[in-house]
């Protein structure tokens, strides 16, 4: 009876039923966890469509600068969201023990295997898994480590600048440099892991069509991310989920079909009882790659490290590495075209460099590491280039631990999403100067007194690799790319616009890349040393 009644008055006034809902909803999300009292955007405070469209516009690094100069240091951008400026709330949020988690965004990032998500540890959401995981691989990416990754790197190196000159030189035409670098970023991270290359730069194609799913992917996970439970409708729907667990569906990443035909080469070598460490009697690899390593974390805590999760390291390596390194290094090469007194002076740098013997190859032009390390406006201008376009362009966002914290000065209750955004801190005036949209590498000079405190605090506030326990594990790996192939490439190459009034067209899709970004390439002679090239 009551029944029947409650479906005729719905069936009656289903309209202003409806309404009520809706209304009572937004009110709701209007007053959550007393965030009202925070300023930004009305109908951000209403519901998450307003940061969806935000990011679906691709450039939500600039609505995040533009809120922070409006409303001050903390913006709320959606009813459960808040987006921080201050760098005081660095140490809170990304701070080593605080409690705070991953947002549902990175679960958007994770792949689906048979029917099931798979963390990395980019996307994991458990830090007691992260830390179990990070432990296992994280001597793989220390500084010491480095050594044994740069002979990968100058495999790489070389073949690119061979192909650089046989297609832009000897058969002159415009480069998508940003293509070429992201080409040049896979290879790279391909020969490192797994001792052999993906082939971009051989064939100067997008092997598998590896770049263009990760660039279908980031435009996916961005906006998906704003409100995560979309994607339980789209690529993780129940459906999808079980036509996957049947092995009806195989939408397996191509990066983690070349990572499961690399592992295949090796396994049975493992099958065999053989270790894998290099350092052991019988190495079965000859150089210890990154592949290697998590094999041998496998060998070390087969409790923990299954085979899944050494899949999942190698394709995270792809996934996390290449779209990343690819950025930066075409933001150090852009921003040094277009203000040419500062590639005037790195140029000058490098050759002084070379006439002063400094450099032990003169025939490529390759430099090493340590060489690198030796040019300090190098490190300038790479410095600013990371602060004037930092890869990642979205806040990075935690969950507030429960019980709550304060945050900056802020009282901030439990479960509330809170992040930063490298974009916005790397314009704070107060750290970086009035100038902070100027390319300036000269910012990062120290010269006179109390330039060591002021640039020790850019630094603190540098944010392009994250902050904290979740920091990312790979930045040595591209320093060690983009310290090299920099000064490499200004040997070599005289590299110029080939339109020198266009921009580049950004697109910020979680990483934010750059479009339209074209150039051209003359040969220079290598600059010899002046005593002579030692024998
Ligand atoms: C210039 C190049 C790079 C940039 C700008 C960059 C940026 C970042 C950022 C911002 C994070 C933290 C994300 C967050 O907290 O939400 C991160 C994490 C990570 N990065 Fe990188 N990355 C770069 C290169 C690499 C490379 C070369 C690798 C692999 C060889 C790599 C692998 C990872 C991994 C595995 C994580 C997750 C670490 C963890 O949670 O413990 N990245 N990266």
């Amino acid at each position: 009876m009551i029944t029947d009644q409650i479906v005729h008055v719905l069936s009656q006034h289903w309209l202003p039923i409806v309404v009520a809902a809706l209304v009572a909803w937004l009110v709701r999300n209007r007053y959550h966890n007393g965030l009202n009292k925070y300023p930004g955007p009305f109908l951000a405070s209403l519901t998450d469509w307003w940061r969806f469209f935000d990011v679906y516009g691709r450039r939500p690094e600039r609505s995040h600068i533009a809120l922070h100069r409006k409303y001050g240091p903390v913006v709320r951008l959606g009813p459960n969201t808040l987006s921080f400026s201050d760098p005081d709330a660095l140490k809170t949020i990304y701070g080593l023990n605080k409690g705070f988690i991953k947002s549902d965004f990175y679960v958007v990032q994770q792949s689906v295997v048979k029917g099931h998500s798979l963390p990395s540890l980019f996307s994991t959401t458990d830090n007691d898994f992260h830390m179990q995981f990070r432990r296992c691989v994280n001597s793989a990416f220390a500084m010491s480590a480095l050594v044994q990754y740069e002979p990968f790197v100058d495999n790489t190196t070389k073949l690119f600048l061979k192909q650089t000159e046989r297609l832009y030189i000897n058969d002159p035409g415009a480069c998508d440099f940003t293509r070429w670098l992201q080409f040049y970023a896979f290879d790279v991270i391909g020969e490192i892991t797994y001792s052999k290359r993906h082939g971009f730069i051989e064939k100067n194609e997008d092997v598998d069509g590896i770049v263009a799913y990760l660039t279908k992917l980031f435009l996916y996970v961005a906006p998906i991310g704003q409100i995560p439970f979309l994607d339980r409708l789209f690529l993780k729907n129940p459906i999808y989920l079980k036509l996957s667990e049947w092995g009806l569906l195989d939408a397996t990443f191509p990066v983690a079909k070349f990572a499961r035909a690399r592992m295949a080469e090796r396994l049975p070598e493992l099958e065999n009882g053989e270790p894998v460490l290099p350092t052991s009697e019988k190495p079965t690899v000859k150089s210890p790659d990154l592949l290697s390593k998590f094999l041998a974390a496998r060998e070390a805590r087969p409790d923990f490290m299954t085979d899944t999760l050494v899949q999942t390291m190698a394709v995270s390596m792809a996934f996390a590495g290449s779209e990343t390194t690819a950025i930066s290094l075409s933001a150090v090469f852009y921003f040094l075209l277009k203000n040419p007194a500062a590639l005037d002076r790195l140029r000058r740098e490098i050759d002084d460099a070379a006439r002063e013997g400094r450099f032990s190859d003169y025939e490529t032009g390759l430099v090493t590491w340590h060489e690198s390390q030796t040019l300090p406006y190098l490190d300038m201008c790479v410095k600013e280039a990371f602060r004037l376009h930092p890869a990642p362009g979205l806040p990075m966002e935690r969950i507030v631990p429960a019980g709550g914290l304060e945050i900056a000065g802020h009282r901030v209750e439990g479960g509330t999403i809170v992040g930063c955004s490298a974009w916005v801190l790397h314009r704070d005036e107060n750290i970086f100067g009035e100038d902070v949209e100027a390319y300036r590498p000269e910012r990062w000079e120290v010269k006179g007194e109390g330039d060591e405190a002021r640039v020790k605090v850019m630094n603190g506030t540098m944010l392009q690799f994250g902050m904290g326990s979740r920091t990312c594990i790979g930045k040595n790996i591209s320093l060690l790319e983009i310290y090299k192939l920099v000064p490499t490439m200004l040997r070599r190459f005289e590299i110029r616009f080939d339109d020198p009034d266009s921009e580049w067209e950004i697109v910020n899709a979680w990483f934010v890349k750059q479009n339209n970004f074209i150039t051209r390439f003359k040969l220079r002679d290598i600059v010899m040393p002046e005593k002579g090239v030692k024998a």
